[in-house]
């Protein structure tokens, strides 16, 4: 079944990748890709390890050049940017990935401020008390302002990074892995989080993950990356509807069949 799927407005795209491919040396890793994010959307990538889905997003962020094929990300043509014009795009991209931690030196508040400071310069002080506070509230955790990130769960620093990418009210959210690690207690939270993020700041979101629970719940459209291409697409029972055998064994393992 697909979510509700009201917040998505079908004749806006915020990306589009049009039969991009892209090699490393011998190793064909895309082979004429395509894909859309429609404004409001969460979209769930799944593959292997390996497909190429670290690649694919660093494509849409410009940080890799395709060998063909062109990409749009919010009506610019990121192939054709320099890299002023990249990093401006970057601002209203927001990654949150396994990698990136809070700073353990810093408070809740220094950490979320971080951004704020280097990206928004014209704030003033009441303006930035005002972003941090609500995006903390946004993940439920504005009782954690002072705290050192070492006083905070695993899940609560996950939702901490979360809020830190908000701050800069991204367009789009790029999520890399959001449950992994986590206890099914706290994925649950993660995904309602993630929901929740979308039905406030109205982002358009790629979640790449291996949870087929987190694809499930917070999955408005799924793609599947094999051999190089989106071979399928659909909702998650539609994905999931095949004896492919590079399909059902994600299936299989998920749910312990
Ligand atoms: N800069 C690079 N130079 C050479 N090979 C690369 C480069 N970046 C990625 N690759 C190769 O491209 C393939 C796809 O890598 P990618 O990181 O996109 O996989 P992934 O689908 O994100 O995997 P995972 O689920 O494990 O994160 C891998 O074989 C990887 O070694």
């Amino acid at each position: 079944m697909l979510k509700a799927g009201g917040h998505i407005d079908h004749d806006a795209r915020v990306i589009t990748v049009r039969d991009v491919s892209k090699s490393f040396g011998d190793l064909q890793v895309l082979r004429g890709v395509d894909l859309e994010l429609f404004k409001g959307e969460n979209l769930v990538v799944l593959g292997r390890s390996g497909t190429g889905k670290s690649v694919l997003i660093k494509l849409i962020s410009g940080l890799l050049k395709p060998d063909t094929g062109t990409i749009e990300v919010l009506g610019e043509h990121v192939d054709e940017l320099d890299e002023k014009a990249l990093q401006q795009l970057r601002l209203k991209i927001g990654f949150s990935f396994q990698n990136s931690a809070l700073y353990d030196s810093m408070t809740v508040r220094e950490n979320l401020e971080f951004p704020l400071v280097r990206n928004k310069r014209h704030l003033s002080r009441a303006e930035i008390n005002h972003e941090v506070e609500d995006v903390l509230d946004a993940v439920g955790l504005l009782h954690t302002l002072n705290q050192m990130p070492s006083q905070l769960s695993g899940g609560q620093r996950k939702r901490i990074g979360i809020a830190r990418t908000l701050i800069l009210r991204p367009d789009i959210m790029m999520y890399d892995e959001p449950t992994a690690g986590l206890d099914p207690i706290t994925c649950i939270e993660i995904n309602g989080l993630i929901n929740e993020v979308q039905e406030k700041y109205k982002t358009s979101s790629i979640i790449i993950t291996h949870d087929l629970a987190c694809a499930k719940s917070v999955g408005d459209r799924i793609v599947m990356l094999l051999d190089g291409k989106f071979e399928r697409e659909g909702s998650f029972e539609e994905i999931f509807d095949t004896d492919d055998g590079r399909v059902k064994p994600f299936y299989d393992y998920n749910f312990i069949k």
